[in-house]
């Protein structure tokens, strides 16, 4: 179990997080989403004891980080694949981790294999792509048969083909009754992983809960032949619609009223359904309005 309680942290004057709040059970993967700068990988730090809180806590099984007398037995951690040490191998990386961790003989050479680097256990780390890097970073977290697991954007570098396995190593993780936490930036590369979300925007939590319900709901969708008349129909109806880019409109209400009202105003509907997170989505995008320049520097 990961307990989040009040954890708060202030760099001078800006408040990279402020005083948020969750838990992630076992048998659980917890998406921790929000854009850039949004105080996610700081939370992470402060979990991990790299960064100590300006108040509050964070402890996984009850216990600080800091205060867990072989942290990697107990909490797996990747915040930064790209840190590891570019003149070591893959199989060196793994072997030096097993040390500290106190791993079997021939534990990080079943690892390798296990994340799909055998074929590259002998090579410099320096040599490897960014989404190598992923894989080993999360050979190094699984590396102590840890319970919960702790990732910064794992999915960041890994191609349609990587991120499918990463989602059904976690998932296998969490079915043994792991815990997982990962970060992300992007709501499309996480719902098919996730369980729940944590949506967190300027530091403070915004949305929270299990991913189908957070995308059910969104209400209805419907969209009209005649855009303006059908939200004149709408508004007459006391339904408050709000636009979505395809000139459709969500709509908190049933698809009865919906249709009643449309038909009230003698509006043709070309489409009536349930809004398939499309709330999620609306929160998404204003939460992430003005980082796409951000966004880019991480593609790059
Ligand atoms: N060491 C630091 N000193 C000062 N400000 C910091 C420091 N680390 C983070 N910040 C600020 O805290 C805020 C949250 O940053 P954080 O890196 O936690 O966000 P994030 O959601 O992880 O975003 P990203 O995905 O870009 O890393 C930002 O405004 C950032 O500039």
């Amino acid at each position: 179990m990961i307990t989040v309680t009040n954890l708060t942290k202030r760099y001078g004057h800006t408040l990279a997080v402020d005083d948020i709040s969750f838990t992630c059970a076992p048998g659980t993967v917890t998406g921790f989403l929000g854009p850039n700068g949004a105080g996610k990988s700081t939370s992470l730090r402060m979990l991990t004891a790299l960064t100590p809180p300006t108040s509050g806590t964070a402890t996984v099984d009850g216990r600080r980080y800091r205060d867990l007398p072989n942290p990697g037995r107990v909490v797996g951690v990747m915040l930064d694949a790209a840190a590891a040490h570019a003149g070591r191998t893959g199989r060196e990386t793994l072997q030096v981790a097993g040390e500290v961790l106190g791993a079997r003989r021939g534990a990080a050479d079943d690892m390798l294999e296990r994340v799909g680097l055998a074929s590259a256990a002998g090579r410099r780390v320096g040599q490897y792509s960014l989404g190598m890097r992923q894989r080993l970073g999360i050979a190094v977290a699984l590396l102590g048969d840890p319970a919960a697991l702790v990732l910064d954007e794992p999915a960041n570098g890994l191609d349609p083909e990587g991120i499918r396995w990463m989602r059904e190593l976690l998932q296998d993780f969490s079915r043994r009754g792991g815990t997982v936490l990962l970060s992300s930036h992007l709501l499309s590369e996480v719902q098919a992983t996730v369980d729940r979300l944590v949506v967190i925007g300027k530091g403070k939590i915004v949305a929270e809960g299990d991913l189908a319900e957070l995308l059910a709901g969104s209400g209805i969708k419907v969209r009209g032949l005649d855009p303006q008349g059908l939200h004149a129909a709408l508004v007459a109806a006391g339904l408050n619609p709000t636009p979505l880019p395809d000139d459709a409109f969500t709509v908190d209400a049933t698809p009865e009223q919906v249709g009643r009202a449309a038909a009230a105003a003698g509006q043709v509907l070309l489409e009536l359904r349930a809004a398939d997170g499309a709330g999620l989505e609306d929160l998404f995008f204003t939460l992430t309005a003005g980082t796409e320049l951000a966004d880019d520097k991480d593609v790059a």
